[in-house]
């Protein structure tokens, strides 16, 4: 490793400490027994305390060390001091030691942008289906997805009392993916996760027309793309608008780090510029392998349901 890591190594390196302190806070208030629930658009629109407190301690956690990242998170909260026992200092020291990829090695603060997903799968963690549910960190340069960090406080939940919960997964295109175990569906088999909170016609018909041999309903954008990677589903269909950019940065850079693609509806890729819009407002397709054959089946009335983004 050289002296003086790079600047994106530093952020990658304090965004995965920042996420398993994230992910500490959101079993914490679950243990605690009171969620402090609100609706935001609706009854499939939910924020919980954790929501909450774990974006306050992402984002000011991260702006700390490095004030000059545009840092867009998924909750509006009012500006307040946040309280000492929320900011995360410490940086994953093997993320340090790895060597930048040198188109990244240049890369300056203020050209970074932070796309910060506190809770994804709020509405499964009001249920108890409480391995559905991660925290996301993606960071983009020049509108693409260039890391991702993805925390799952609850992994290896269904063990019992005893098991070691949750773990950290991350990935940089040209580095590689870490923290967990690269598989694929076997054969030809096509196995289709989705929403199990957000559906509606367009998205079943859309399921149905990829000729799925199963389909996975599964909550959480980030827990979807953790099923692609483990070779539990071949694609993640999801024909709606309802999605955002802090739902599929992370899951993206981890995706493309291993050979995948994250579009929309219609192939073609989203941007995480600073300015974007935060709707994914024409679906959201991912693949690890085939994503042309999942485009090639998209309807045509399900192309004209979805606006282009
Ligand atoms: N119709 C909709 N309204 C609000 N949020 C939606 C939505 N469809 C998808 N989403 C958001 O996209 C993410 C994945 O959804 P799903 O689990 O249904 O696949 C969730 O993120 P959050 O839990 O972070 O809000 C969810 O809220
Ligand atoms: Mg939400
Ligand atoms: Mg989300
Ligand atoms: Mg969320």
């Amino acid at each position: 490793m050289s002296g003086n890591p790079a600047v994106v190594m530093r952020l990658v390196a304090s965004a995965y400490t920042v996420a398993e302190k994230a992910g500490a806070i959101v079993r914490r208030v679950l243990h605690s027994g009171e969620l402090g629930i609100v609706e935001k658009t609706g009854a499939n629109d939910l924020q919980t305390l954790a929501d909450r407190l774990a974006q306050q301690s992402i984002c000011a956690s991260l702006s700390k060390r490095f004030p000059k990242i545009t840092i867009i998170g998924e909750e509006e909260l009012p500006a307040e001091e946040v309280t000492e026992d929320l900011i995360e200092n410490g940086q994953a020291e093997e993320i340090l030691q790895k060597s930048c990829p040198a188109e990244y090695s240049g890369l300056k603060e203020e050209e970074l942008v932070v796309w910060v997903d506190p809770l994804d799968g709020t509405k499964e963690y009001t249920e108890g289906l409480l391995d559905n549910v991660t925290v996301l960190i993606g960071v983009a340069y020049g509108g693409k997805p260039i890391a991702g960090i993805i925390n799952q406080p609850f992994y290896n939940y269904q063990l019992g009392a005893g098991a070691s919960l949750g773990r950290t997964i991350w990935g940089m295109p040209g580095l590689g993916a870490f923290g967990f175990q690269l598989q694929e569906v076997q054969g030809d088999t096509r196995i289709v996760t989705t929403t199990r909170s957000h559906s509606n016609n367009v998205v079943t018909d859309c399921v149905a027309a990829m000729e799925p041999h199963e389909v996975v309903k599964v909550g959480g954008a980030g827990n979807k793309v953790i099923q692609l990677v483990e070779g539990r589903a071949s694609a993640y269909v999801f024909a709606s608008p309802g999605c955002k950019k802090w739902d599929t940065c992370a899951a993206e850079a981890i995706l493309h780090a291993v050979g995948g693609k994250l579009t929309d509806m219609r192939g073609n890729p989203y941007r995480y510029d600073a300015n974007v819009k935060h709707m994914n407002s024409a679906g959201v397709l991912a693949t690890l392998r085939n994503h042309e054959y999942y485009v090639s089946r998209v309807p045509q009335s399900v192309l004209q349901a979805l606006k282009s983004d």
